[in-house]
């Protein structure tokens, strides 16, 4: 089995000469096709540097990258942008187009697609709105929504294309304990079936039991590397 994301002695810093300033020393981790990761570790330690290396959001400065397959240290920016294309997105502020509907903004990710006739948008955009529980919301406005409501249709935006990585940035800290935990439950259900790889940003403990694997980082490391786990096909013939 191929891994989702395969990272090999990744570093990063940012600045340069005297104010070179290292974030991520020596990552090594991979993500297999339908795991779920959850990223934990202090404020500042890295994270959501890490996140937007794998989202294709920065260039790779050392070490190896790879994301389904394309490998990310040297990559154009065409081969960026189809890597980009295959991965959802969603971030702790929901970032919907107030201008857009519920329905405005789930296609809009169909319409990066050129593959997607058309004619599949509306059942497409429907299918999963109906799967985060927002079936009746498709004409609203954002303005209209709940927090959690409003994070559910960036699930539901960010799985629409059917993409083989999901990349989550504090999905549930702007939202209280039972949104949070319908989103992580949608997201984890929505994930499962479509064989979704998820790599979760968070601090909040009542959402680890989601979890496959959690890797813990600090000072820009990750503390269990992948030296000290079972091949996710060991753990899968456990009984
Ligand atoms: N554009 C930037 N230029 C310089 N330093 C930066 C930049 N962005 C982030 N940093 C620094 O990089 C370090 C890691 O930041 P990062 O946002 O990745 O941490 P984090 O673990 O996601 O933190 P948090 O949990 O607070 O979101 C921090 O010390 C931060 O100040």
């Amino acid at each position: 089995m191929q891994p989702t994301v395969s990272a090999l002695n990744l570093n990063y810093a940012f600045g340069q000469g005297n104010l070179l300033k290292p974030i991520l020393t020596n990552i090594n981790f991979d993500i297999y096709p339908g795991e779920i990761v959850i990223l934990m570790g202090p404020s500042g330690s890295g994270k959501t540097t890490l996140l937007t290396l794998i989202g294709g959001l920065r260039s790779v400065q050392e070490g190896s990258l790879k994301i389904l397959n394309q490998e990310l240290h040297g990559a154009s920016k065409r081969q960026l942008t189809t890597v980009r294309k295959q991965i959802g997105f969603i971030f702790q502020y929901h970032n919907l187009l107030k201008c857009l509907t519920v329905y405005g903004n789930v296609q809009m990710s169909l319409k990066l697609h050129s593959e997607i006739p058309k004619c599949e948008y509306r059942p497409r955009a429907i299918a999963l709105l109906e799967a985060v529980g927002l079936a009746d919301r498709v004409d609203y406005y954002p303005e209209k929504l709940s927090g959690g409501q409003k994070q559910r249709v960036a699930i539901a935006r960010a799985l629409v294309a059917q993409p083989k990585l999901l990349l989550a940035d504090e999905p549930t800290s702007s939202l209280d304990s039972k949104s949070g935990r319908d989103v992580v439950d949608i997201i984890q259900r929505l994930a499962k079936e479509e064989g979704c790889s998820v790599l979760l940003v968070t601090h909040d403990n009542r959402i680890l039991d989601i979890a496959d694997r959690i890797l813990q980082m600090e000072d820009g490391q990750l503390l269990n590397t992948l030296a000290q786990l079972p091949h996710p096909m060991e753990r899968l013939a456990r009984p």
